[in-house]
């Protein structure tokens, strides 16, 4: 019985002290140590007593430990109570300090900063040359705030002599590029270091809106195939852009034949005759139309291994997340789009390059492929796991254990990215997606990379089997073990023209296309 006694919980009597124990754990008690060697001590003392003094001990030996307990408890609340004095102190200390310096600071107006009472909204204004104090009004005490330290040159001579807190900031200058980089390849004109300040004027995923300049003259149209109400609408819609606006109209060959089927009035639409022809229409065209699902964007997308020209894509698919026009206000749409202006959605691309193992000191490298949506190197037939080496610039990420891995746009994260658990990302919003195909591990979440880097993805030499890289899902090829896939941000993007603005446009197919956070709202009557 003594022995069934002396367990964990009963060596303090009751539950509720154990309870006692675990709440003052949780407050911070921290001596457990001397609390364990306690009741240790209580254990090996009762085994050696008989069942009666065993009793009497016990209880003389519990009160002892709960003794302990309390001088624990009161050791860890003064300890508390000594850091909450400490930090009160060390606060208020700040608060004088920064008081000071405010006070100098409003007192020295003339030594190149000044106190802008007029801007009481708090803001920063970053657009100000010279640098400024901001101020901002609360309720009746005016309590200003600095909203930033400001960078300020000590002028040996001035008769201020520079004599605040100011003056102890240190200079410091920012350049573009990498750490000891000359070459300014990633520069991007979106943030300035203007007097010290780090200021971002225009970001590049602001909505963008498309003018024209003299009226658009020749149009291209692609068509998905073996739809006869897309091979309808495209006979209605090529006699009108030429009937009614009076452009010149390109077509795939297929169509173009598909057209003279209908009738032979249809010659003055133009085709090309290969891919190469294809390559060389950028100059000539003003505006690509597709007729389609997102395939057909992506496909039209393909076509133009260089600058694209701005697609106007009508949805005559089951999803059409890129579509956004309907094609039975096709003529509304169009004068609108022609008339211009137009809000359009800046799609970045990737551009990717297979560098094979046998060919890796060759000066050429295999034909550039671009991806509006993502590559995906993946196990393609094999039944083994793929084992990706991935690379971001010269950093080892992570090696790849799995099915395989995604790198996708932030247009393409609503694709085959999101399948596979990543992020959706508003498209203008200029990242790479790292998102792997079914890990096998635990912690493996997906990245998002900055635009500027490069990504390295490689089959290592003791791989088991070869991985197959595939270009917005179609275009497979076989890495072998040692082949490398190169990826960066492409400089040509699509520029799809959206129906209302970019972000409008996003969250109507997260909605309607996706069912995006769709549930029943809750009813009112229940416990408030
Ligand atoms: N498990 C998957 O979800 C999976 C598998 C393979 C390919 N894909 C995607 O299919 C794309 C190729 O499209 P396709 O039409 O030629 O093939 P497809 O005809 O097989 O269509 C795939 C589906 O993905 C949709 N889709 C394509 N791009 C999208 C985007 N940016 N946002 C939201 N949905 C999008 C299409 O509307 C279509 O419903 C690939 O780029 C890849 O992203 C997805
Ligand atoms: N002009 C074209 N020439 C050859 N293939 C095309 C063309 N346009 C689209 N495709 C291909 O046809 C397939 C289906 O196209 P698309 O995705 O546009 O239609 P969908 O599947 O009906 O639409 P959704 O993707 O909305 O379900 C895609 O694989 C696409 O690559």
């Amino acid at each position: 019985m003594s022995t069934y006694k002396l367990n964990h919980t009963d060596s303090f009597g009751k539950g509720g002290d154990a309870n006692g124990l675990r709440s003052n754990q949780e407050n911070g008690f921290s001596n457990l140590s001397s609390l364990a060697q306690s009741e240790k001590a209580v254990q090996e003392f009762l085994i050696q007593q008989t069942p009666m003094q065993a009793n009497d001990d016990h209880l003389i030996e519990f009160s002892e430990a709960l003794r302990t307990v309390a001088k624990a408890l009161r050791g860890s609340s003064e300890g508390k109570a000594l850091a909450q004095a400490e930090a009160a102190e060390w606060k208020r200390r700040y608060e004088l300090e920064r008081c000071k310096n405010l006070e100098l600071l409003l007192k020295a107006p003339s030594n190149g900063v000044c106190a802008d009472e007029s801007n009481s909204n708090g803001m920063m204004d970053h657009s100000a040359k010279s640098p400024r104090l901001h101020v901002q009004e609360n309720g009746n005490s005016l309590e200003r705030i600095c909203a930033h330290e400001v960078l300020q040159d000590c002028e040996p001579n001035s008769p201020n002599g520079c004599n605040n807190k100011l003056k102890r900031k240190a200079s410091f200058k920012l350049s573009w590029g990498c750490k000891g980089q000359t070459n300014d390849q990633h520069k991007k004109e979106i943030v300035s270091f203007e007097s010290g300040n780090i200021t971002t004027p225009d970001r590049s995923s602001k909505q963008i809106s498309l003018t024209w300049e003299s009226s658009p003259q020749t149009v291209i149209i692609f068509t998905k195939p073996n739809s006869t109400s897309v091979r309808v609408l495209s006979v209605e819609m090529v006699r009108w852009l030429r009937d009614h606006k009076g452009l010149n109209v390109y077509v795939e060959p297929r169509v173009k034949a598909e057209l003279l089927s209908e009738s032979s009035s249809f010659d003055f639409v133009q085709t090309w005759e290969d891919d190469k022809e294809i390559s060389l229409l950028h100059p000539k065209v003003d505006l690509v139309i597709t007729l389609g699902g997102d395939g057909t964007v992506l496909w039209a997308a393909s076509m133009f291994k260089g600058p694209v020209p701005p697609i106007v894509p009508f949805s005559m698919g089951s999803l059409g997340f890129m579509t956004p026009f309907h094609s039975e206000q096709y003529r509304d749409c169009l004068e609108s789009v022609l008339r211009g202006p137009l809000s359009i959605t800046l799609r970045h691309r990737l551009q990717c390059h297979i560098i094979r193992d046998k060919a890796r000191h060759d000066y050429e490298t295999e034909e550039t492929m671009l991806v509006l949506n993502e590559v995906t190197i993946d196990r393609g037939i094999s039944s083994y796991l793929t084992n990706l080496e991935c690379y971001c610039d010269n950093s080892f990420v992570t090696c790849v254990q799995g099915d395989g891995l995604i790198l996708s746009t932030t247009s393409g994260s609503t694709a085959y990215s999101l399948a596979a658990g990543g992020s959706m990302v508003h498209p203008q919003v200029p990242g790479i997606l790292f998102t792997p195909i079914c890990p096998h591990s635990l912690s493996f979440r997906p990245l998002i990379l900055p635009d500027h880097v490069t990504v390295r993805v490689q089959v290592p030499f003791n791989s088991r089997g070869s991985a197959w890289v595939s270009f917005d899902g179609k275009g497979r090829k076989q890495l072998e073990a040692g082949d490398a896939l190169v990826c960066s941000m492409a400089p040509w993007p699509v520029s799809t023209a959206c129906q209302v603005e970019s972000t409008h446009d996003f969250l109507r197919s997260i909605h309607d296309g996706l069912h995006w956070n769709q549930r029943k709202i809750q009813s009112s009557d229940g416990p408030q």
